[in-house]
């Protein structure tokens, strides 16, 4: 438990990455948190600044250190940014008395069978994957509250849910026929140099990948199941875009029998009518990632099709803020009892 008036002492793990740097730019003006480790891997012993040169002005931070190098006993909360499969072991070791915020996907999924077959093998923590709540802020506002391990939702899942979750749910959608076709900027996908991330990788085109075959399908999947009660299987092709930060959706759906378009976008007014990061723009906006870059915030509107009985619906957030880290203090916000929008309440970035 926390002392009163006291800072919440803070760990990120994998802070030498992309997410990481986002969590020290958001934490550094959390008045109620206290940045206390940074680790990394290949770049620990070297200092947080000569990793990410933005933050020479921020004086004090850690050095970045292997995480095999504490005993935890002066940290509160842990936000864990590790690639998929490396986080389980290590959280499985860590104590008890942390609160976990995990940015991987090794929590997210809640059927160990579906985990298997989308991740390459069996769970290695299967008691910690039952006890995490996924964190969708907005959605799971309760659970949250008494969550200690969490599980951050991905970034596709994030702007998909947002919007499908409650037209499903309210049985104006029909789950069986939905279509995501998704856009990433290329910080989604790390830091660490790889070949697909390369400048003539990805400037002046774009390009599918991932064909009905990416791991963030089941993560939808799984939210919109919960939602309207039954397996649903849908189409997600994800594309890489020539920029380095944004995620726009935009999502194909078929309306259930007497439901339209005003019905819809009433839905999602409602749902969101008291939440200050999810707006549904008024008339016929289009959402755009510009227009929440670097923020916290979602953009969605819902649009009618040509087609008879079909609706367009678009989503926009920033994938390292909303779609990341944003989120995953929003939820550290809600898990320790402060007011939600602390440190993430800035409005984007543009032009
Ligand atoms: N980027 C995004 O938009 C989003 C990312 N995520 C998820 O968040 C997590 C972090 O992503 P991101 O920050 O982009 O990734 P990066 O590749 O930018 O960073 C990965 C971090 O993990 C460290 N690391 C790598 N391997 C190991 C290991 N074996 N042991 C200990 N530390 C290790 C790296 O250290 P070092 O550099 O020192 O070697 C680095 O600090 C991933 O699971 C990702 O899928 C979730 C939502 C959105
Ligand atoms: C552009 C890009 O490569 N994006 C990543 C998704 C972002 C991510 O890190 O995935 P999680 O949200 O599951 O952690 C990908 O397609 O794997």
């Amino acid at each position: 438990m926390m002392a009163e008036g006291s800072k919440i002492r803070i760990a990120i793990l994998g802070a030498s990455g992309y997410t990481g740097a986002e969590l020290v730019r958001i934490l550094l003006t959390h008045p109620s948190a206290e940045i206390a480790v940074l680790t990394g891997n290949t770049q620990a012993g070297q200092s947080f600044y000569s990793v990410f040169p933005q933050f020479a002005y921020a004086k004090g931070l850690p050095t970045l250190t292997k995480h095999e190098e504490h005993d935890w006993k002066d940290v509160d909360c842990v936000f864990c940014c590790l690639p998929h499969a490396t986080t389980q072991d290590i959280i499985k070791a860590l104590p008890q008395h942390l609160k976990v915020i995990d940015l991987s996907a090794d929590f997210r999924l809640k059927d160990v069978n579906t985990y298997a077959e989308w991740y390459g093998g069996e769970h290695r923590a299967p008691e910690l994957q039952k006890e995490a709540v996924y964190g969708l802020v907005e959605l799971h506002r309760d659970a949250i509250k008494g969550a200690r391990l969490l599980a951050n939702p991905g970034c596709y899942p994030t702007a998909a849910q947002l919007p499908l979750i409650p037209l499903v749910k309210a049985g104006l959608v029909l789950p069986e026929d939905i279509i995501i076709d998704a856009k990433s900027g290329a910080t989604g996908a790390g830091r660490a140099p790889k070949q697909g991330t390369l400048f003539c990788e990805i400037a002046d085109g774009i390009h599918a990948y991932g064909v009905a075959s990416h791991r963030h399908a089941p993560e939808i999947e799984q939210g919109l199941s919960e939602a309207c009660g039954r397996a649903v299987t849908l189409n997600f092709t994800p594309h890489l875009m020539p920029m380095s930060r944004g995620i726009l959706e935009t999502m194909y759906v078929r309306l259930a029998p007497g439901a339209t378009v005003e019905g819809a976008k009433k839905v999602l007014e409602e749902q969101y009518a008291g939440e200050h990061f999810v707006t549904v723009l008024p008339g016929k906006e289009v959402p755009q990632t510009r227009h929440v870059r670097g923020s916290n915030h979602v953009f969605m509107n819902v649009f009618a099709d040509r087609v008879a009985g079909r609706a367009i619906v678009i989503c926009a957030i920033d994938n390292l803020c909303k779609g990341a880290s944003g989120q995953a203090v929003q939820n550290m916000n809600v898990m320790f009892g402060l007011p939600e929008h602390t440190a993430i309440d800035f409005a984007p970035v543009f032009p």
